[in-house]
């Protein structure tokens, strides 16, 4: 199916954010289709983390409307919003340092599992289907071999990487990534890429994202946000040439190195 088919899972609608007088958002449209990476950028301070607070409910909005998969979440909090399926990666600080890959995932697939069973979204989550996940998200993972390994012992792009499996062993329909790659040494930035473009096998990922490359190279769709506003939409070589986006970026950053 080509992303252009493919349904739309997440849609925003005239979001805005108001910090008092301070507009964050000025009205965001947005429609992400199933299966697809959906990349949102934008210069420091143009809303894309204030967009992800609204679409995953860690904040309220001022205005508009969040539909996620035929159903409007505007008002819900955010916990209702992850039984809906929706998962926001963890931060590495909220990684169990002393406990194993492996025990880390467990304890994030059982976060969602007594919701799970009661939840018409989700089919019943015992604990043979928790272990079944788990051994998926490890060799999604790549860390196959460092399952018994505590965390703490993991490299910083390896620890990254179990950040995201964390929200994999939830089994979201959308997987929401703030700056996966930040902090990461060249070496783990190919298998973080390889990582996020193989989730949409079974997700669909909404991707916050400063690497250029990165975000060109493994995006199906590309929202570019200035000053709390949409300024462009479209897939990499179309906001590759946008001149709007051009001038947004002060020249040709934007272009990752293709001029
Ligand atoms: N709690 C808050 N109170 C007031 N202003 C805020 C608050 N949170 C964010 N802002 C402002 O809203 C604007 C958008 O911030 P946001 O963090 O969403 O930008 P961003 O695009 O994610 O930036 P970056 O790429 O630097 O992370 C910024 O000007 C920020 O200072």
């Amino acid at each position: 199916m080509t992303s252009a088919a493919a349904p739309i899972l997440l849609e925003a609608r005239g979001v805005q954010k108001h910090y008092g007088k301070f507009v964050a958002l000025g009205g965001v449209d947005l429609q992400v289709r199933a299966n697809t990476v959906h990349s949102v950028i934008g210069p420091n301070g143009a809303g894309k983390t204030t967009l992800f607070h609204m679409l995953t409910g860690n904040k309220t909005v001022s205005g508009g409307k969040i539909v996620f998969d035929g159903h409007d979440v505007t008002h819900e909090p955010d916990h209702r919003r992850v039984r809906r399926g929706m998962a926001r990666s963890f931060q590495v600080t909220s990684l169990f340092p002393t406990l194993t890959v492996r025990e880390n995932l467990r304890l994030a697939a059982q976060g969602v599992a007594p919701a799970g069973a009661h939840d018409p979204w989700h089919p019943p989550f015992g604990r043979r289907a928790r272990a079944e996940v788990v051994h998926g998200v490890l060799k999604r993972l790549g860390l196959e071999r460092l399952s018994d390994t505590p965390s703490s012992n993991l490299s910083h792009g390896q620890q990254r990487r179990l950040e995201v499996g964390m929200a994999l062993a939830a089994r979201p329909k959308a997987i929401f990534l703030d700056e996966p790659t930040s902090g990461m040494g060249i070496d783990d930035l190919d298998e973080m890429k390889d990582l996020i473009q193989g989730l949409k096998e079974e997700h669909t990922v909404v991707l916050i994202e400063h690497n250029m490359n990165i975000v060109m190279n493994i995006s199906d769709t590309i929202t570019v946000m200035q000053q709390g506003r949409v300024i462009a939409e479209g897939k990499p070589d179309e906001i590759r040439s946008n001149a709007l986006v051009r001038a947004a970026y002060l020249g040709n950053m934007i272009t990752g190195g293709k001029a």
